[in-house]
């Protein structure tokens, strides 16, 4: 394994859940999209091989550390990638052939997709988090493909859907009062992310909904996350 970067993903991507989120929005979650085994090579060499860093970010005007690891790799001359008022270093990807591997396999499973980014995250333990956000930068374009793939422990991804800033405010409380409870459950989905899973938002979801991926205190092992990404 990653003699010549190469590992073996398994057929079992090919099973998954489209979850339907309406106006133009969809996630697809495939469970076991890189098998058990492999899933914990590239485990092992993500968390040793890549340069994580835990920068200091910028939030309703306060500074503060990301409350969890990151790393930036990118195509040469792709526009430069800022959030939360930080603008992460980026990595070529011949850096880390493993990570050339995961993209290829990513892109073969979902047709016609293309990417030219990847945003890592490590979670140390349960204390490390993401707060609600969604990753609508203008850099991504109206819709963009998202393909996040997870590795250790499992943590739970919550989405939500945006409050409709068209409503006005007397009318927001009054339809608050008549949302039925079969309103409010779908408009929030929670998914446990599960040791090598695949999870694409597709269309919309950013546009229209938010996610987060909560503090679970009472864990104490590491999970970590890639997110690919097109930066057009
Ligand atoms: O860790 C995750 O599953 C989500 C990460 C995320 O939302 C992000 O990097 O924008
Ligand atoms: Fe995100």
């Amino acid at each position: 394994m990653f003699v010549d970067g190469s590992c073996e993903i398994g057929k079992g991507r090919i099973k998954s859940k489209i979850i339907e989120l309406g106006n133009g929005s969809e996630v697809e979650y495939y469970p076991r999209f890189v098998e058990c085994e492999d899933a914990w090579k590239y485990f092992e060499y993500l968390n040793n091989q890549i340069p994580w860093n835990r920068p200091t970010i910028h939030v309703f005007g306060r500074s503060c550390l990301q409350p969890r690891d990151s790393c930036y790799v990118a195509c040469e001359g792709v526009s430069k990638l800022k959030y939360s008022g930080y603008q992460p270093h980026a990595y070529p990807w011949h850096q880390f052939p493993p990570l050339v591997h995961l993209l290829r396999a990513v892109e073969d499973a979902l047709p016609g997709s293309h990417f030219n980014s990847l945003l890592l995250n490590r979670y140390n333990s349960g204390n490390d988090y993401v707060s609600w956000h969604s990753d609508d930068e203008p850099l991504y374009g109206p819709t963009p493909l998202i393909a996040s793939l997870s590795f250790g422990c499992e943590r739970h991804f919550f989405l939500k859907k945006k409050p409709n800033k068209s409503v006005s405010k007397a009318h927001s409380s009054a339809s608050k009062r008549l949302k039925t409870a079969s309103n409010a459950d779908q408009d929030q989905h929670s998914f446990l992310l599960k040791h090598g899973s695949l999870l694409v938002m597709k269309g919309y979801t950013q546009r229209d909904w938010i996610h987060s991926v909560p503090k679970r205190t009472k864990l104490d092992a590491i999970r970590i996350n890639l997110t690919f990404r097109l930066v057009l």
